[in-house]
């Protein structure tokens, strides 16, 4: 396991509320001194919530942007501390919704822990080398079952749903009831989806959204969305595999359990079945919950223009893969590939595929790649129709960083697509540069990892699905 998904892993176990109510007891002694020098205390104040409450990356800590979103907010924040800073807007202003906001609501914490027979389930193992008398041995692996532990009861799911099925619809509205009613938990959706719920019953009025129409999480960090993690306890899917990544798009910093429900054509990620939902999330709520960390990859594109590498757009997360390609030029593309500043190779094809161990089940695995198990670490580098018959996929270890670039002297541009969408082109001179990102992807399992993983290529792909063969017939003597 790297340095980064370790502190992934151990911001899981942080409880940010205690932390938050310390930061407000300094920033309310602060803003007493600051008024009293003709200060403002509401911005730093803002910028060390964001700090604490987000745990961005670096990378894409940009704090002054977020100007009046601290407009009226300030005073709930003084009041009731971090956790109960209105980061959402109300979508159904109802008394009882706006009550529910203004209630202190904490996330509830959990543990992580590696589960592995006989062991003690609580020690953080990871890869441990001896050398021993000369002797290397490996005495622990990190790829076990990692078994999720509330450490209190879960308050707020954010139900996210495929949009124009009316199946979906019709699940999504039967289970938000059963969780207010019979789990008394908050709840928030889409702003797509109250608007269907309360088009259905004014019933529905104690759900929860944001604004609608708020910008993309990709191009406006600092927007309300940005924070939704520290508000959301659970995470539910209803639809295919494309809605576990449209989920996990959600999330530019830690991502939530994730508990996706089958309800696609295919379902890799989606391991649980609508019917018995009542009993899934019983038992979800309950705990313990068998996890998958599903790895993502940050992708930076780094424009010819930019001076130094570092001038980037903000960092892509994918759950599956980043795409570069030939886009709509009937040219070959031609891409130079480096890792860690060695070349690689050029691809010359219609392009290449960066792909999680998640996403080797999708696109890489088309175009003729491997099937990894999702919590193996490391990335995929599949060619996508070489021009070359010796051009075999690669996989790369965990701690690498990969640049494509588009060279100079290239007869066309490329085009780069995260997890299938937000096309962007990649014009001669410009590079996309990927790693692993800090930030790995929960999703809780039916079974468990393996069982779930074995059970998705085997029903969604028929893998290696033949007629036994029979008893009779010729036989070694
Ligand atoms: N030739 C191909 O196989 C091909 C081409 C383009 C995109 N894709 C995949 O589609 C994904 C986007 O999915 P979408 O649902 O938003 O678009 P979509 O609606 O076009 O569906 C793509 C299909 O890929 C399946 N899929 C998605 N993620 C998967 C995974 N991790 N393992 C196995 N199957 C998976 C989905 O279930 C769906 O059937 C991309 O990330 C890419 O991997 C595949
Ligand atoms: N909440 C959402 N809002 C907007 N788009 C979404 C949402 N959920 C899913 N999508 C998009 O809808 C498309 C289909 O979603 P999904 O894959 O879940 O359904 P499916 O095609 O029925 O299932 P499968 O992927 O198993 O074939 C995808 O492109 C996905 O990105």
């Amino acid at each position: 396991m790297n340095s980064n998904q370790e502190r992934a892993y151990a911001n899981f176990e942080m409880n940010v509320c205690s932390i938050a109510w310390t930061v407000h007891c300094f920033f309310f002694l602060l803003s007493i001194v600051m008024s009293s020098t003709g200060c403002t205390a509401e911005t730093s104040h803002r910028e060390q919530y964001n700090d604490i409450d987000c745990q961005r990356p670096e990378t894409s800590t940009n704090l002054s942007g977020t100007g009046n979103q601290t407009n009226g907010k300030s005073e709930d924040f003084l009041v009731n501390g971090i956790c109960s800073h209105q980061i959402l807007q109300d979508g159904a202003a109802s008394p009882e919704a706006k009550a529910v906001q203004n209630r202190m609501m904490r996330k509830a914490s959990f543990k992580l822990s590696w589960w592995c027979k006989g062991d003690n389930g609580d020690q953080h193992k990871h890869d441990i080398v001896s050398f021993e008398k000369g002797n290397i041995t490996t005495a622990g692996r990190t790829s076990k079952q990692i078994s999720l532990k509330w450490e209190s009861n879960p308050q707020t799911v954010l139900i996210l749903t495929k949009p124009n099925s009316v199946s979906v619809r019709i699940l999504c509205a039967q289970m938000v009831r059963w969780l207010k009613e019979h789990q008394k938990l908050n709840i928030f959706v889409e702003p797509r989806v109250i608007s269907e719920l309360l088009a259905e019953s004014s019933y529905f009025s104690f759900v929860q959204t944001w604004k609608d129409g708020e910008p993309l999480i990709f191009e406006y960090p600092d927007s309300e969305i940005s924070r939704l993690h520290s508000k959301v306890d659970l995470v539910v899917t209803l639809g295919g595999d494309g809605t576990v990544l449209w989920a996990a798009s959600m999330f530019k910093g830690p991502v939530p359990p994730i508990v996706p429900f089958s309800l696609g054509s295919l379902g890799f990620m989606t391991p649980f079945h609508s019917e018995h939902y009542r009993d899934c999330l019983d038992s979800i709520l309950r705990g313990p919950v068998s996890i998958t960390l599903r790895h993502r990859l940050q992708c930076y594109v780094i424009r010819d223009a930019a001076k130094n590498e570092y001038e980037t757009e903000e960092p892509i997360l994918v759950l599956n893969e980043v795409t570069i390609d030939r886009g709509i030029s009937s040219y070959l593309t031609n891409l130079e590939c480096y890792c860690d500043n060695s070349f690689v190779t050029t691809v010359q094809g219609d392009g290449l595929i960066l792909s999680t161990t998640s996403g080797s089940t999708a696109y890489s695995l088309a175009a003729g790649g491997s099937m990894v198990h999702p919590q193996v670490p490391g990335i995929l580098f599949t060619p996508i129709c070489p021009h070359s018959l010796s051009f075999r996929p690669l996989i790369l270890p965990e701690n690498v960083t990969v640049r494509v670039q588009v060279p100079f002297n290239s007869r066309s541009p490329a085009w780069a697509s995260f997890d299938g969408k937000d096309r962007k082109q990649l014009a001669a001179g410009d590079a996309l540069v990927c790693s692993m990102a800090p930030w790995p992807v929960p999703t809780a399992c039916s079974a468990d990892s393996m069982g779930d993983f074995l059970r998705s290529i085997h029903e969604g792909l028929h893998w290696n699905l033949r007629k036994t063969q029979s008893f009779d017939g010729p036989r070694e003597s």
